[in-house]
Order: C-alpha cells, then sequence, then structure tokens
C-alpha cells in the first residue's frame, strides 16, 4: 500500500514558497487558540489575485464589474435571441486526464470518475453532494471538497478508483474508521478525522469525511523547511499521541503515518489536528502486507521484514516528531540501504539480534559474524556483541549487483543528540530564553530517543509516551522511565463492523465487483 504513497520519492525537501509570514502567523494564532486561514485568492479577469487586490480591482474598473454582474442580461440586451443555458456552459475539469475512456466513459485511463466544478454526487438515499474542488490526490483515488446542502457545509469526499483491489481496501479504511469514531471515540477526543457516510456513485466507492486543512507537511513548507517552536511540537505531539492512544486500544496499526497524513483542522478548531488515511491501516492481528509505511517513516522491523504491531506507528511518530523541529525529515533514505545507513548513523545503534536473526531480509543489509551463543532461555548473546554487522556500500553492491542508492545529507551534526542541540536557536531569542529551551530540547532528544528506538518490544507505547516531561511540560532532570503498560483493552466491536459492511456490500445493487 505505500509505495502507493511516497510522497517521499519526489518529497520537495528545499525551497518552496508560500510566506513564512502565514506561517509564524498560523503557528502564532495556533499557540494563542485563535483562528487562523494561510491567504486567501480570490479568482478575477486578471488572473490570480488576493481578496484585498480583487477589491481593489472591481473598485477601479466598474465597468468590468458591471458586465460581469449582469452578464446575461447585457448580452440580452445586445441580442434579445440570446438565452442562457447551464448545460452550455464549459466544463471546468477538476480530473486530469480528462478523456472518459473506462466505464461508458465516466471514468480516465487511470480509473478516476472524471470530476468538473459543480459534478453532483448521489448517495443511495438520493442526497446530493456538489463537488466544488479537488483537495488532493493519492494512491487511492481523489479527494473532493463538496457542498452538502442538507447540512448547510463542506465536506471531503474521497472518491476510490473505479478497481476491486482499491475498492476492498478503501472498504477497510471505512470498518476501521467506523468503529474507531463509534465505538471508541463517540465524543471525537482523539483526533481521528470523522466519517460521515459512505456510498456507491458510478461504481466508485465515495467515503465522505469532515473537511480538513493544510497538512503538516504543507506548514512547514510554508515555513521554508524551518523547524516549528517547541511549544508548537509539544501541542502536536499530545494530539497525536490521543490518537495512536486509541489505534493501540483498539488493536489497529495505521501503517502510513507521515506529516502528509496530520492534517489542520478548519479555522473552527484552529490549533487542533487530526491523524487521516486509514486506507493502508489493518487490525493488529491481521498484519497481512510487507510492504508498508511511507519510505522515510518506516519502522526497522518493517524495511528488515520482520513481524510488526502498533509499535511501528510509534517510529514513524517520532520521525514526526523530529521533522516536525528540524524542518526536515530524520531519515530521508533515497533507498532502503540509504535509510538504515541513516538509522544505523543516526541513532548509533542497529536492530537487535532477536530481530536479525529471525527477520526476512537481513542478509539483504547484514552480514554475520562472530559465533553466536544460544542461552538457556532461548535468547541470544555474542558477549554483548551483535552477531550481525551492515553492509558497507561496497558489500552491499558486491551482493546485490547494484550501487545503493544514497541520498543528500541535510545535517551538518551525524547523531541525534548534536542535531537537535546544535540546531539554530530562533533569531533575537533572550539569553534567559536559550536557557530554557535548551532544557526542552534535552527533554525533546530523551522523548525522541524512546520512540525511534530499534528494539520494538522496548519502544514506548502510547501511553508511556504521553507522560514524558517533553509532553507533560513537566521540568526535565533525568532520564525518563516510562510506567508499566496498561492492559489491552479487545477490540471485538471490528468483528461487529466487518459483518455490518459485509451486508452493506451484499446490499448495494451498483456493485461493480464480487468482493465477498
Ligand atoms: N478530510 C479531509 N479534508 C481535507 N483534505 C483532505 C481530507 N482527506 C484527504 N484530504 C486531502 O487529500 C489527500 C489524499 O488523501 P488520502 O491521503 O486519504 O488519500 P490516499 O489515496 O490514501 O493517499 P496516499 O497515496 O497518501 O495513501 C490528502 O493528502 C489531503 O491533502
Amino acid at each position: 500500500m505505500d509505495e502507493v504513497s511516497p510522497s517521499n520519492e519526489g518529497k520537495d525537501l528545499g525551497g518552496g514558497s508560500g510566506g513564512a509570514d502565514d506561517l509564524s502567523a498560523a503557528a502564532m494564532a495556533a499557540a494563542a487558540g485563535l483562528s487562523w486561514r494561510p491567504r486567501q485568492l480570490a479568482f478575477s479577469p486578471y488572473g490570480t489575485v488576493n481578496k484585498v487586490q480583487a477589491l481593489r480591482v472591481v473598485v477601479r474598473r466598474p465597468l468590468v464589474a458591471r458586465l460581469t454582474k449582469d452578464i446575461v442580461e447585457t448580452y440580452q440586451l445586445c441580442n434579445p435571441q440570446f438565452k442562457y443555458s447551464e448545460e452550455l456552459n464549459p466544463k471546468r475539469y477538476l480530473t486530469s486526464p480528462s478523456i472518459g475512456v473506462l466505464n461508458d466513459g465516466h471514468d480516465n485511463v487511470n480509473s478516476d470518475l472524471i470530476l468538473t466544478a459543480n459534478y453532483v454526487l448521489i448517495n443511495s438515499e438520493q442526497r446530493r453532494y456538489i463537488v466544488k474542488d479537488v483537495l488532493g490526490h493519492g494512491t487511492f483515488g481523489q479527494v473532493a471538497k463538496c457542498w452538502f446542502a442538507e447540512t448547510n457545509s463542506f465536506v471531503a469526499v474521497k472518491i476510490i478508483k473505479n478497481q476491486p483491489a482499491y475498492y476492498q481496501q478503501a472498504l477497510v479504511e471505512v470498518t476501521i474508521l467506523t468503529t474507531l469514531n463509534k465505538k471508541y471515540d463517540p465524543e471525537d477526543k482523539h483526533h481521528i478525522v470523522r466519517i460521515y457516510d459512505y456510498f456507491v456513485h458510478q461504481r466508485h466507492l465515495c467515503i465522505c469525511f469532515e473537511l480538513l486543512d493544510t497538512n503538516l507537511y504543507e506548514l512547514i513548507k510554508i515555513n521554508h523547511f524551518r523547524g516549528l517552536s517547541l511549544s508548537i511540537v509539544q501541542m502536536f505531539s499530545k494530539q497525536i499521541l490521543r490518537g495512536l492512544a486509541l489505534l493501540k486500544d483498539a488493536g489497529i496499526i495505521h501503517c502510513d503515518l507521515k506529516p502528509e497524513n496530520i492534517l489542520l483542522c478548519t479555522s473552527v478548531k484552529p490549533a487542533e489536528i487530526k491523524i487521516i488515511d486509514f486506507g493502508s491501516a489493518c487490525m493488529e492481528d491481521r498484519t497481512v502486507y510487507s510492504y508498508i509505511q511511507s519510505r522515510y517513516y518506516r519502522s526497522p522491523e518493517v524495511l528488515l521484514g520482520y513481524q510488526y504491531t502498533t509499535a511501528i506507528d510509534m517510529w514513524s511518530f517520532g520521525c514526526i516528531v523530529a521533522e516536525l523541529f528540524l524542518g526536515l525529515p530524520l531519515f530521508p533514505g533515497a533507498s532502503e540501504f540509504d535509510l538504515l545507513r541513516r538509522m544505523i548513523e543516526i541513532l548509533g545503534g542497529q536492530p537487535p539480534d532477536y530481530v536479525l536473526r529471525e527477520a526476512k531480509n537481513t542478509s539483504k543489509f547484514f552480514k554475520c559474524i562472530g559465533s553466536v551463543q544460544n542461552l538457556e532461555n532461548g535468547e541470544v548473546s555474542t558477549n554483548s556483541r551483535s552477531a550481525y554487522q551492515a553492509l558497507t556500500e561496497e558489500e552491499y553492491e558486491t551482493r546485490e549487483m547494484k550501487k545503493p542508492v544514497i541520498g543528500k545529507e541535510y545535517f551538518n551534526h551525524k547523531n541525534l543528540e548534536t542535531i537537535v542541540t546544535n540546531y539554530p536557536y530562533r533569531k533575537n531569542l533572550p539569553e534567559e530564553d536559550v536557557m530554557k529551551e535548551s532544557q526542552i530540547r534535552l527533554a525533546l532528544i530523551d522523548f525522541l530517543r524512546g520512540l525511534v528506538e530499534f528494539d520494538p518490544a522496548k519502544r514506548w507505547s502510547p501511553f508511556q509516551a504521553s507522560k514524558h516531561p517533553f509532553v507533560t511540560g513537566e521540568p526535565f532532570t533525568c532520564r525518563y522511565e516510562p510506567p508499566p503498560e496498561t492492559p489491552r483493552v479487545c477490540a471485538k466491536s471490528l468483528v461487529t463492523q466487518w459483518h455490518c459492511l459485509v451486508s452493506f456490500v451484499r446490499r448495494t445493487r451498483d456493485l461493480p465487483f464480487h468482493l465477498l
């Protein structure tokens, strides 16, 4: 599912457009709990201008304004035979390519439904969602901003590609989100996107969500890839942890946690974020896919082909927290070899032997050195040294018959401690604040150490991480010892939800495929 979404691949890590002003406005507003909106754009006959400029245009050009406002009447004055018909309006295509070649001309070559402005999506109860814009594209399809007259509000509708595999996986997304929303978070306190509706339109499964705003990657980009302030990183971390705690209780693994999948809420709740995109998610006891997670946020156990649990989301979370602070990904691996090489260098360690011994891909990245002694309890020891050593670039090339792809270095320092400690302080920060921030940075390093921990069994759970001084704001005095983990709640209701979905699928006459 992932390579799927590797926004990684072409991820723009430098430059970027947009104003730092917007971000500082966003950040300040968020910190103060105030509403913030990015600069708003409007369309005019002179191209795209902001609202203030647009107003000036109208004031200066009354003739143009008059013509545009009463254009039909004006045409009728010129030609009394003129009749206006909406059907004759040129269509504004929102989907590209816009040539209908599949599904009786409704879909393009990529199996995406061809959307135009004001296209109407209709659910099984004849409720209408009017498409106004496209918010984003992904592996699974397109996400459109729609007007839903019944509630007098905008919503986001994910229109899944008309292909069996995507359809089936999207049903999993529906199941998982419905259960999370209804059963585990009825009061909407855990920062998980709300699902409102789902239906089939022209053989496309459509999933209707609450409308959210910019994602965290875009937020960092607006800030020219400079990190966010520590108070904002702390605030976002707390919220994401609430979401991850819920997922753990429900026995669900997100499998694609990354800044692009964490969205700011709309102006109603400006400093709030929500986790989206459960299209790759799975239940902890059904981990069927081995190729998951976007590369920069991929955990060592997934990379090595070892069994995985909800702990893989905690690894991704650690990478996200570091990125929010640094403005750049912590492990921007250009290939899996490069990813592992960076992890080993920055963290100064490697996956534990018990993982390397069992993992399917160990021989791709490691060579076995030294003899391994089996202890009575089944553990393996090499007198505290590992029995495995990571391959050098040359050794990898000899084994794989190709050079490993190595990406650019973004940090001047080599390990986590020095990268965080030496990250430039904000300009003109008073000496006293520098001292305070340096203490919080120490807390951040300790926090990250518990998250980007090679050993999945030692990696902190959401509950354990949420008690860390970096999150609670308590003074950081010494290395954090996490409290014992709380017992897991059984995720029975997912099964119930799955049965509801099966009956939905059987009931739906418009179904394109025999799925179940
Ligand atoms: N609820 C929402 N409100 C606003 N925008 C949204 C919402 N959900 C999704 N989007 C936008 O649509 C994009 C694609 O959505 P999503 O990640 O769910 O699709 P996907 O096909 O699963 O993507 P991926 O290839 O990353 O797995 C997001 O990056 C985001 O910009």
